[in-house]
Formats: C-alpha cells, sequence, structure tokens
C-alpha cells in the first residue's frame, strides 16, 4: 500500500507522517509532498524510526513523483485560520492549492481513494470532485471530506463529560465541518442521556471546537496534533478497508446520494473499492432535526462555491 501526503512539512503533515511511518502496515510505502524545501529532510528524519515502512520526501512545484502508485492521497496542503477568520476566510488561497493537486492526482493516479483535509473541507471537497469530473475520471465512491476530528472531538468530549471511558464511547457526527454544519448526534449514544440543556451545549461545543484551540493557539495556527491523529485514524480505515477488511465504518463527507445536500457527513462503509455502501444515520431527536434543517443553506451554498470555482 502507498499512501501519499500532500502538504507533509505543515502542523498536521508532520504529525500525519509520524503516526503513518510508526503504525502503517509493514511494507508500506509513505509518500511526502510539500511546496516547502524541507520535505525530504523530513523524510529521511522519518526513515531513521526502525518500523517495516518506506519512507520519501519531495519538494518543488509538481507532487507527480510523489503520486505515482499511490493507493491512498490524504491533502493537508494549504493555509490555516488565525483567531477572527472563519473556514470560509481560507477559500481564497486554499481553493486554487486544492484545485491544482487533484489535477496532478486525477493525472497521475486516478483511482487512489482521496481524503481532503484542506479547508474549508464543505467547499474543497466539491472543487476536488468538480476537477475530477473534468478530467474525466471522478467516482464518487473514491473522494473523502475528513471529518473524523469532528468524531473524535465528540467521543473525548461525551467521555468527559459523563464519566465514560472513551474507548467505549461511540457517535456519528453528519453534515459538514464548520460551525452549525458539524451536527453530533448525541441522542444515539449507547448508555447514556442528556439533558436538553447538556445537548445545547455540548453540540456548540463541538462546533466551536476548531475555534477553541485557534485561540488557544493565539495566532499560532488551527488544531494540527489533534488532526494528525483524526487523519491517521481515517487513513487508516481506508487502508484496512482497500485490504478487505469487512466492516470498517467511518463518519466522512461524501457525494453519497443524501436527499439533503449533493455532499453530507454520514457513516460509510469502507471497502476496496473505496465507499462499498453508504449507511442511514438513523433516528433524530427533535433538536438534531432541527439542526439539520437548519444548516443546509449554509451547507449547500459552501457545495455552491466550490461548484462554481472551478465551472
Ligand atoms: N479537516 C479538518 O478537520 C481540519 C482541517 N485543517 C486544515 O488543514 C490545512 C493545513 O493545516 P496545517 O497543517 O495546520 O497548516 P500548516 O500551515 O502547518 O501546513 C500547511 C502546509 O501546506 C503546505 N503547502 C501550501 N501550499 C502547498 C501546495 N500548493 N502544495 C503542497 N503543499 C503546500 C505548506 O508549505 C505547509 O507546509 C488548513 O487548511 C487547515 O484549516 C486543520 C484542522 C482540521
Ligand atoms: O478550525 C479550524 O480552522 C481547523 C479545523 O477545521 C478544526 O480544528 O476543526
Amino acid at each position: 500500500m502507498k499512501v501519499a501526503v500532500l502538504g507533509a512539512a505543515g502542523g498536521i503533515g508532520q504529525a500525519l507522517a509520524l503516526l503513518l511511518k510508526t503504525q502503517l502496515p509493514a511494507g508500506s510505502q509513505l509518500s511526502l509532498y510539500d511546496i516547502a524545501p524541507v520535505t525530504p529532510g523530513v523524510a529521511v528524519d522519518l526513515s531513521h524510526i526502525p518500523t517495516a515502512v518506506e519512507v520519501k520526501g519531495f519538494a518543488g512545484e509538481d507532487p507527480t513523483p510523489a503520486l505515482e502508485g499511490a493507493d491512498v492521497v490524504l491533502i493537508s496542503a494549504g493555509v490555516a485560520r488565525k483567531p477572527g477568520m472563519d473556514r470560509s476566510d481560507l477559500f481564497n488561497i486554499n481553493a486554487g492549492i486544492v484545485r491544482n493537486l487533484i489535477e496532478k492526482v486525477a493525472a497521475t493516479c486516478p483511482k487512489a481513494l482521496i481524503g481532503i483535509i484542506t479547508n474549508p473541507v464543505n467547499t474543497t471537497v466539491a472543487i476536488a470532485a468538480e476537477v475530477l469530473k473534468k478530467a474525466g475520471v471522478y467516482d464518487k465512491n473514491r473522494l473523502f471530506g475528513v471529518t473524523t476530528l469532528d468524531v473524535i472531538r465528540s467521543e473525548t468530549f461525551i467521555a468527559e463529560a459523563k464519566g465514560l471511558n472513551v474507548a467505549d464511547v461511540k457517535v456519528n457526527v453528519i453534515g459538514g465541518h464548520s460551525g452549525v454544519t458539524i451536527l453530533p448526534l448525541l441522542s444515539q449514544v449507547e448508555g447514556v442521556s442528556f439533558s436538553d440543556e447538556e445537548v445545547a451545549a455540548l453540540t456548540k461545543r463541538i462546533q466551536n471546537a476548531g475555534t477553541e484551540v485557534v485561540e488557544a493557539k493565539a495566532g499560532g495556527g488551527s488544531a494540527t496534533l489533534s488532526m494528525g491523529q483524526a487523519a491517521f485514524r481515517f487513513g487508516l480505515s481506508l487502508i484496512r478497508g482497500l485490504q478487505g477488511e469487512a466492516n470498517v465504518i467511518e463518519c466522512a463527507y461524501v457525494d453519497g446520494g443524501s436527499e439533503h445536500a449533493e455532499f453530507f457527513a454520514q457513516p460509510v462503509v469502507l471497502g476496496k473499492n473505496g465507499i462499498e455502501k453508504v449507511l442511514p444515520y438513523g433516528e433524530l431527536s427533535a433538536f438534531e432535526t432541527n439542526a439539520r434543517d437548519a444548516m443546509l443553506d449554509t451547507l449547500k451554498a459552501d457545495i455552491k462555491l466550490g461548484v462554481d470555482f472551478v465551472k
């Protein structure tokens, strides 16, 4: 299995690369690309860790050498938020970066599973889909917006609030990846119940958790280490699916035929060709139904922005 990380010299990229180097299945190849000249050095640094994962680093304008033969491509290239910014403020710079990188993916490894981390995810995934369509290689089962950070945050905060073992907490987070489009389905968490006040407060904290980190880092960037872990979990699930493991399920922002929007985050079963099956997200409480319906205008506008950018 070959995994390529684009944006590999950044905060997320380096954390993710370390986790992949230490925990990918033996015999895997790890390919690191970033425009930053330090990237080959990041690969040399990682290569001294004694695991059976071969790591190579590439810098410069062209990601093609890093993408050759890739089975999975994880993209965190782009700029991150500073205090006072919304994720949508990143569109001006990141839209073009994602478009250019996906053009290279389409030309070099069109069958790869692609995980987009770069914000604003609600929009950059739509950009990626349009670029792949233009190149004639779009397969909706192979493109994912990575929303796993919303899931692991939800798991953490629920366990903290209810005194649970975090390893036992499972939760779906649906919608998209920004503000009100992030909707954790707290009513479905097994073995706990929440008061209306708790649901409102916890939902808000999960929706604002990215901002919590941006403010705490005070101008030094956004979540990198927790995102590295989230991207690692998602990337490894993609690989487990590719390797034929059964019942690999993750929430992700996908073109899954949702009745709500062209792209919608919900649970999917991962397999040898990416999405094997889109799962229903189950029954919603009245609070969740309202929140889902209220997010749709925002989500659809975010998607349209991406489609229009490429068209
Ligand atoms: N999906 C999610 O849940 C999350 C997404 N993010 C997003 O991930 C992105 C990256 O965040 P960080 O790693 O913290 O930023 P960072 O600034 O630390 O790293 C970004 C890297 O991208 C590289 N880069 C820029 N343009 C490039 C290009 N054209 N080709 C290749 N590499 C390029 C930079 O050289 C830098 O090394 C941001 O857009 C951020 O908003 C961050 C946290 C969570
Ligand atoms: O908030 C940000 O800008 C980064 C991000 O997507 C997150 O931490 O969820």
